[in-house]
């Protein structure tokens, strides 16, 4: 018996000494040369998609070098700007013949440094592909090219009925928006981008161009075969280029009430979430905000809070299923606690809510001005949401640092967003430190290291930790199948 527990420990001990040499094994392979770019490539590009297409300003440059996270700017050589599908694949075969690494780049709007050109190469910005080609508003979908964005699309929506509703706070590109497997404060009645897309059109390193479910599929459910289109979405540009998204849409809801109330504790908040979520209550929206949140939206969206932990929540569907709904989730909140019920019908005072909920990343940074945002992302399920979010705030009161809590709650997933300034390296360390310890404990506690944001730069080493060695292998098994130069946004998702 005491032998097979050593023997037990020691094997724990070895398993855990090989994931830390081979994530230091990666890490050396990751330091290699930037690629050197023949003097002919720049006129090949502008040959493609035409001279005005093509940039090496350092302006442009810049703009394309990095996202809206705290990662450092990295420049690629140059900027093409694709029109056309046919472009963008005979872009991708250039680059894959001389082995010269390709950034697709939506809006920008991404959180773990997707875009930044680690080794140089060509940053494939895909805006102006902006055609929506098809809604069919009879079967809930419709197809967009890469550049559309989630408001445009609405805009473009209103008057069919009909709606998008994933949304992250930034108007994200929605093929951009398949790449990070994005999400927002609608995920928990109407899913993620994974549950709602139907079809891509992707274009892979060496120029093929086909649809991951088939030309033209646009069914609500598949059994044939493997789900290609979900192994894109997530991909953050390592496995080949979106060019066009077919996503479902829903009809707009009849009526639509908000919410705020607060808690005493988070406990109680999160309670309340889960028992919501027990009755089968249809709720479109529950966030929650911790009281340093609130405090940070009420100085920069000019709203009027108790500053407590706090949901806002939303309501959607017709006039008497809507009354049934608040009336129990009224008497949820009570049970826990809860005070202040403040609702909203006013589309005006809700809009205004969801506008401040969704620049609350802004409002965080305001807290300390002239700081750039570290914003971190995990998500568990949600009977382990009261530990990590306890724990993570014990922890930022221990390292002496601001970090405001926001949480997707219902879908057990949730944010801090510290305030850093740029050369502050010591609040960084502590920062960093809090963040990766905050990411072990979710993955302690069956958790993922992102719901949201993806992995980009910042979270290789987790993914790793997360999936496990067979699964990491599995993965580089499908990037060498489809990238085999690796050309493909080296430097994200792997080491
Ligand atoms: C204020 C604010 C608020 C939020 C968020 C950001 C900001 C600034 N985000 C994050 C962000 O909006 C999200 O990651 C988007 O999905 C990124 O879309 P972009 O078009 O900007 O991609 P961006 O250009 O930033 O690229 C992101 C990654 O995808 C790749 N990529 C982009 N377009 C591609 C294409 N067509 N084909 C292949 N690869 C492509 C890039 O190479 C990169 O790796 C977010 N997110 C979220 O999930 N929930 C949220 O609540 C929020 N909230
Ligand atoms: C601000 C961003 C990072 C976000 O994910 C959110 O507000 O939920
Ligand atoms: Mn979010």
């Amino acid at each position: 018996m005491h032998s097979q527990r050593i023997i037990r420990s020691y094997s724990a001990l070895f398993r855990k000494l090989q994931i830390i040499s081979n994530i230091q094994r990666h890490k050396t392979q990751q330091v290699a040369e930037k690629i050197q770019i023949p003097s002919s490539f720049a006129a090949d590009l502008a040959q493609i998609v035409g001279k005005h297409n093509v940039s090496t300003a350092n302006a442009v440059r810049e703009q394309h070098g990095h996202d809206e996270s705290y990662h450092s700017i990295e420049l690629p050589d140059m900027v093409a700007f694709a029109e056309c599908t046919e472009q963008v694949s005979e872009v991708a075969r250039l680059c894959n013949h001389h082995g010269i690494p390709l950034i697709p780049f939506g809006s920008g709007t991404g959180l773990e440094g997707g875009v930044n050109a680690v080794k140089g190469g060509v940053c494939l910005d895909l805006s102006k592909m902006t055609k929506i080609v098809s809604v069919n508003a009879g079967d809930f979908d419709c197809t967009v090219e890469a550049g559309v964005t989630r408001k445009t699309l609405n805009s473009y929506l209103r008057d069919t009925g009909l709606w998008f509703p994933i949304d992250p706070g930034a108007d994200a590109s929605l093929c951009g928006m398949c790449a990070t497997s994005a999400s927002g404060t609608n995920a928990v009645r109407y899913g993620t981008m994974r549950e709602n897309t139907m079809n891509l059109e992707v274009v892979l390193a060496d120029g093929t161009v086909f649809d991951t479910a088939g030309k033209g599929k646009r069914t609500k459910k598949t059994s044939a075969g493997y789900n290609l289109t979900n192994l894109f979405v997530g991909s953050e540009g390592t496995l080949g280029i979106i060019t066009k998204a077919t996503i479902r849409l829903y009809p707009q809801p009849e009526a639509t009430i908000s919410a705020t109330c607060h808690f005493e504790t988070v406990q109680a908040a999160v309670d309340s979430t889960v028992q919501v979520l027990q009755c089968g209550i249809p709720i479109a929206r529950i966030e929650f905000l911790d009281e340093v949140s609130v405090d940070a939206c009420n100085k920069f969206s000019k709203l009027n809070m108790k500053v407590a932990p706090s949901l806002f929540l939303e309501f959607h569907g017709n006039a008497s299923g809507l009354e049934d709904q608040t009336k129990l989730v009224a008497e949820i909140v009570q049970a826990n606690g809860g005070s202040n019920f403040v609702w909203a019908k006013d589309p005006e005072v809700r809009n205004h809510l969801w506008k401040a909920r969704h620049e609350i990343l802004y409002a965080c940074m305001a807290l300390k001005p002239g700081t750039k945002p570290y914003s971190t992302d995990v998500c568990v399920p949600i009977s382990n949401l009261p530990k990590v979010i306890t724990r993570t705030k014990e922890m930022i009161q221990e390292a002496g640092i601001i970090g405001p809590i926001v949480g997707h709650v219902g879908d057990g997933n949730f944010h801090v967003f510290y305030p850093v300034h740029p050369d502050d390296q010591e609040t960084l360390a502590k920062v960093k430190d809090v963040s990766h310890k905050m990411a072990l404990l979710a993955l302690e506690l069956d958790g993922t290291c992102t719901g949201e944001h993806g992995i980009g730069q910042g979270k290789r080493e987790l993914l790793e930790r997360e999936i496990g060695e067979s699964g990491i292998k599995v993965m580089r098994h499908l990037k060498m199948a489809l990238d085999p130069r690796g050309i493909m946004n080296p430097g994200k998702v792997f080491f």
